[in-house]
């Protein structure tokens, strides 16, 4: 339960509003991202809406929960079949789906957003959804690259809006970035911190600056790295294998964009170099403009820079 109940939170003002207890969670975007959360926050415990454009794609992120699911309990529960079986179905009780966000938030302690990293549409999600959602409900991004300050500033609960930064795959990295502004209360930060706790992550505090901390170093060294591929200076394959036994890196930076989306690692690079057109680290890339023209947007549509299927 949260630390209000509902009823009673929606007439109190924000000043009244303290610690959250988050329990129920809305999620609104049901991809990579969207997906991950709600089975990390669903298999500890957490009561989970995933909220959609349409039931196409819910129906596919409650497969994909589904699949990951059973690789956790392969390794976690490798010796109780039985235990494993009761957990996979536990965290599958706990989610549920919708199309209808307004409907849904009405009873959330949380909105935590992961739809298109573009500025506008998640500041029209949520000036909407913030007319719908109790007094005590803490919306939160997850956002790559957007200013948390300029997101929630279409709303009206600039103390109950903050920045959770979760990667890619969810269920397996550790870490949660935790953003706040400003205007951010120390309450509604330390909701988030708890949040992030009770989901077995690790969470690093960050101040709301482009991309945070891993995203500020990453996306320039991804950004280089396809430029150094443009110049001719070595071929996708050499780059990534030298990555990987070079630094021990897990992935090569190709495998790596591809696996991000290479339409995020976009949207994400246009924004910082219009608002930094003379910086040459954010520099535009011919290559990954093509890439994201065609639809080659990488793993999650079966070509990047390179093939999956
Ligand atoms: C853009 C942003 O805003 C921020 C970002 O997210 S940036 C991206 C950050 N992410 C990374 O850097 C990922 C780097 N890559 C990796 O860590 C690894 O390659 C990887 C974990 C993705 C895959 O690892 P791998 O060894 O190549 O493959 P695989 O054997 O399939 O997976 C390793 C383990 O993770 C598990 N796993 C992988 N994906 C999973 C998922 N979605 N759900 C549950 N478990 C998963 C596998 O079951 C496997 O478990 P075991 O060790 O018990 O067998
Ligand atoms: N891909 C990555 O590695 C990471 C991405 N992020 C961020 O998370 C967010 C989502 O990224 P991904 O999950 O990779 O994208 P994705 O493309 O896999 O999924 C986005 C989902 O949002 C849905 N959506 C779009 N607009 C919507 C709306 N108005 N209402 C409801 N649903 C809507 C889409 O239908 C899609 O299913 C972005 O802001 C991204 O920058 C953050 C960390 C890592």
């Amino acid at each position: 339960m949260a630390f209000f109940s509902h009823q009673v939170c929606r007439g109190f003002s924000s000043s009244a509003v303290r610690n959250v207890v988050i329990k129920h969670v809305t999620i609104i975007g049901g991809g990579q991202m969207g997906a991950g959360i709600a089975q990390v926050a669903a298999s500890t415990g957490h009561s989970v809406t995933l909220v959609d454009t349409n039931e196409d794609i819910l129906k596919k992120a409650v497969k994909g929960i589904e699949g990951n699911l059973k690789r956790v309990v392969k390794k976690k529960f490798a010796d109780k079949p039985e235990a494993g079986e009761e957990f996979i179905q536990k965290a599958l009780q706990n989610v549920s789906t919708s199309t209808d966000a307004g409907s849904v938030v009405r009873d959330s302690d949380l909105v935590l957003e992961a739809i298109v990293e573009n500025l506008k549409i998640k500041q029209d999600l949520f000036g909407g959804l913030d007319k719908l959602a109790p007094a005590h409900t803490i919306f939160a991004s997850n956002t790559s690259s957007l200013p948390i300050t300029d997101i929630a500033s279409s709303t009206n609960r600039l103390d109950r809006f903050g920045g959770l930064h979760f990667f890619n795959p969810v269920p397996v990295m550790k870490l949660v970035e935790v953003i706040a502004t400003s205007a951010t209360s120390q309450e509604t930060f330390d909701s988030l911190l708890n949040f992030s706790k009770k989901l077995g992550k690790t969470s690093v505090s960050c101040k709301d600056t482009p991309g945070f901390i891993v995203n500020r170093l990453l996306l320039p060294y991804i950004m280089e790295v396809i430029r150094m591929y443009e110049r001719g200076d070595g071929s996708k394959e050499d780059i990534d294998i030298a990555m990987k036994l070079g630094c021990g890196y897990p992935m090569g930076p190709f495998e790596l964009a591809d696996y991000v989306g290479l339409d995020t690692v976009k949207f994400i690079m246009d924004g910082w170099s219009a608002a930094n057109p003379d910086n040459p680290v954010f520099a535009q890339s011919e290559l990954l403009t093509k890439l994201v023209a065609e639809g080659k947007l990488g793993k999650k549509t079966g070509e990047g820079f390179y093939k999956y299927k």
